[in-house]
C-alpha cells in the first residue's frame, strides 16, 4: 500500500509563560492513501496541534513530514503551496465566508489558487453531498449539518491528496453529525479520498478504517491501546 502523509518523529512545545507543555512529543505514523483514520483523544491532548502541523500551519520543533511524496520545509511559501495544493482542511466551526452563496464558498480555493474553475467536478460534489437546491443560499439561511457538508464540499474542491478534518461534527447535533459522518465516509470511499479526521466521539470513529489514541502528546493504534 502507498503511503501519502508519513510523520518522522515530530516534537512541538508550545511556551506560554513559564509553562512548556508538550503538545506533540515524537510522534510518527504513517497514513495509507484511500484510508479513513480517526484520532481520538481528551480535550488537550495534541490533536489539533498535530493536524496543524501535518496541514503545515505550524512547523514542527523537531522531526519532518511529508504530503504527497514532498516535505513540509521550513519555509512558509513551501508550506503554503503544499498546503493549497494538496491539503484540504474542514474544522469545527464551518467557516465559510458569510456574504458569500454556497456556490460561491465553493469557489474559493480555485480563486485562491488561481485554477480554472471544475464546474462539472463542482456540480458533482453538490450532487453527492446533498446539496442541491441550496446553491444560491448564504450561510446563514443553511442548517448546521448543511454548512457543513458546505465545507467539506469546499475542502475537496481542489482534489486535495488529503483531507484534514478537526471535530467536523464538534458543532453538530447527533443526528446530523451521524449524517454528515456517513456522507464523508460515503464519499471518501467513492472519490479514493484520504481522510484523517480529529473526533471526540467513539461511536462515529467507529466508522473509521483505524482508530488512533493520543494522550499527553503521544499516539498510539486504539486497539493496542485498549488491550494494554
Ligand atoms: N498556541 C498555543 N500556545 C500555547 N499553548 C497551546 C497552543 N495551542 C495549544 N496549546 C496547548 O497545547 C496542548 C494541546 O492542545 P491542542 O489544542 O492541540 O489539544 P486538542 O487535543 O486538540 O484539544 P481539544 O480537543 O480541546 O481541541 C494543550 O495543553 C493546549 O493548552
Amino acid at each position: 500500500m502507498e503511503e501519502i502523509v508519513r510523520v518522522m518523529n515530530a516534537l512541538k512545545i508550545w511556551n506560554s509563560g513559564r509553562a512548556e507543555t508538550k503538545a506533540v512529543d515524537h510522534v510518527s505514523f504513517s497514513v495509507q492513501v484511500r484510508s479513513f483514520t480517526v484520532i481520538i483523544g481528551k480535550s488537550g491532548c495534541g490533536k489539533s496541534t498535530l493536524l496543524s502541523l501535518i496541514a503545515g500551519l505550524e512547523v514542527p520543533d523537531e522531526g519532518i513530514i511529508f504530503i504527497a511524496g514532498q516535505e513540509m520545509g521550513k519555509s512558509e511559501t513551501q508550506r503554503a503551496m503544499i498546503r493549497r495544493t494538496s491539503v484540504g482542511m474542514v474544522h469545527q466551526f464551518f467557516d465559510l465566508i458569510p456574504e458569500l452563496t454556497v456556490r460561491e464558498n465553493l469557489r474559493v480555493p480555485f480563486d485562491l489558487n488561481n485554477a480554472l474553475l471544475d464546474e462539472v467536478y463542482v456540480d458533482s460534489l453538490i450532487r453527492q453531498l446533498e446539496l442541491e437546491g441550496l446553491e444560491d443560499r448564504f450561510p446563514h439561511q443553511i442548517s448546521g449539518g448543511q454548512q457543513q457538508r458546505v465545507a467539506i464540499a469546499r475542502a475537496l474542491s481542489v482534489k486535495p491528496a488529503v483531507v484534514l478534518a478537526d471535530e467536523p461534527t464538534g458543532n453538530l447535533d447527533r443526528k446530523s453529525s451521524q449524517q454528515v459522518m456517513e456522507l464523508f465516509r460515503r464519499l471518501q470511499r467513492n472519490m479514493g479520498l484520504t481522510v484523517i479526521m480529529v473526533t471526540h466521539d467513539l461511536d462515529l470513529a467507529k466508522q473509521a478504517d483505524r482508530i488512533l489514541y493520543m494522550e499527553d502528546g503521544k499516539l498510539s493504534e486504539y486497539g493496542v491501546q485498549k488491550q494494554a
